[in-house]
């Protein structure tokens, strides 16, 4: 490991806070650059944590020259896909253009290393079976579009000789760290399981099913639930590809099984032990009816398994983490 540390923009944030403690466990130096816009001081343990920007190409040229940083995890993001849709321009300043200024800045300081955060939202709609790395393409928001540019620029740099990147789709991120130091907090959430943890904890009075007339056995749409502590773990395992000079890939994140809406809200009920007050709505514009993973090819080249497949723990920690918030 040396003297080499990691970069980490948007490590005060939900999943960024849990590849960041992950790492500093394993011994790594870890600098983490977050603005705060949508994360927690509180969230970063054993780690310095530098407030800044991911557009402000003076300050990361400093930060990955002054620290000696060979990889740069990249999650700093504006991730609400309906803001995305009202506003298009503020996804792509924050997930185009500034990760843009953050990867000119790795090329000048020989940073040649990039985990980054994508999203199952770059395939749209998807059909009723699981997607793998190479199904076509259809971003159906600006969100989508947005971190999907940023995947073509690392692409296309990696083509072109100047780093290697391992970029993660991840599918439906949920559950927070079982001890409960950390956990997801993100301010007004619009995600199935964080929304529905919040009703449980008695946060929000009740919550809306969007759809009920899908194509699914139950009416509503199906996602790939996948435990946040398995996702980071993915990202040690990616660096540890990219440090043994490992190719460039694209991974899909998700377990290869999906879940019903109604189906996570009735564990979420149980775990609970209380029942949800759920309002029947429409449709919400944007929602693919399902979307989950071909996890075969994250398995084959990182050897990742799963440690916590289980809907089960992954709703109890969300409700747990709603109960007991440290911020
Ligand atoms: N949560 C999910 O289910 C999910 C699914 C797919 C992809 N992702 C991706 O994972 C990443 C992390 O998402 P999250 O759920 O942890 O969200 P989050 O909002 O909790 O974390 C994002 C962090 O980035 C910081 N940030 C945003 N813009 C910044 C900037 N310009 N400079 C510095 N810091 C900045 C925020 O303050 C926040 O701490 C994002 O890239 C998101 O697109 C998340
Ligand atoms: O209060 C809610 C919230 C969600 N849902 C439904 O639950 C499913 C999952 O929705 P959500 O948890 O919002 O996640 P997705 O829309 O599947 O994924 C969004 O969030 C991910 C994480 O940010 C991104 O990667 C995706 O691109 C983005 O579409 C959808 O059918 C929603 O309609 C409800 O019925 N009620």
């Amino acid at each position: 490991m040396g003297e080499s540390t990691v970069l980490v923009t948007g490590g005060a944030g939900y999943i960024g806070s849990h590849v960041t403690r992950q790492l500093v466990e394993r011994g790594e130096r870890v600098v983490v650059l977050d603005n705060l816009s949508t994360g927690f001081r509180e969230a970063v343990e054993g780690a310095e944590l530098v407030v800044g920007d991911t557009g402000d190409a003076a300050l990361v040229n400093d930060l990955m020259a002054r620290h000696a940083v060979d990889t740069l995890m990249h999650f700093a993001a504006h991730t609400v896909v309906p803001e995305s849709v009202a506003d298009p321009l503020k996804y792509y300043r924050n997930n185009t253009n500034s990760s843009r200024i953050l990867v000119e800045a790795c090329v000048a300081n020989g940073v040649r290393r990039v985990v980054f955060s994508s999203t199952a939202a770059v395939y749209g709609e998807a059909g009723d079976g699981t997607v793998a790395e190479d199904s076509p393409l259809h971003p159906i928001n600006p969100y989508g579009r947005s971190k999907l540019a940023t995947e073509w620029v690392l692409e296309d740099l990696a083509t072109a000789g100047a780093l290697e990147h391992v970029t993660l789709r991840y599918f439906n991120v949920a559950g927070c760290a079982p001890d409960g130091r950390i956990g997801q907090s993100t301010p007004n959430a619009t995600l199935l399981i964080k929304v529905a943890a919040e009703a449980a904890a008695g946060i929000r009075a009740g919550m809306h099913v969007f759809g009920t007339d899908y194509p699914t056995p139950d009416g509503t749409c199906i996602r790939d639930f996948i435990h946040v502590e398995d996702l980071a773990h993915a990202h040690v395992l990616a660096l540890d590809h990219l440090r043994d000079a490992g190719a460039s890939l694209t991974l899909n994140c998700g377990y290869g099984h999906g879940y019903s809406v109604l189906e996570v809200l009735r564990m979420v009920e149980q775990v609970a032990g209380a029942p949800l007050k759920i309002n029947f709505a429409d449709r919400r514009p944007g929602d693919p009816v399902q979307l989950v993973a071909n996890a075969a090819r994250i398995r084959e080249t990182l050897g990742w398994t799963p440690r916590h497949d289980d809907l089960e723990v992954i709703v109890r920690t969300a409700i747990d983490w709603e109960r007991n918030r440290r911020y």
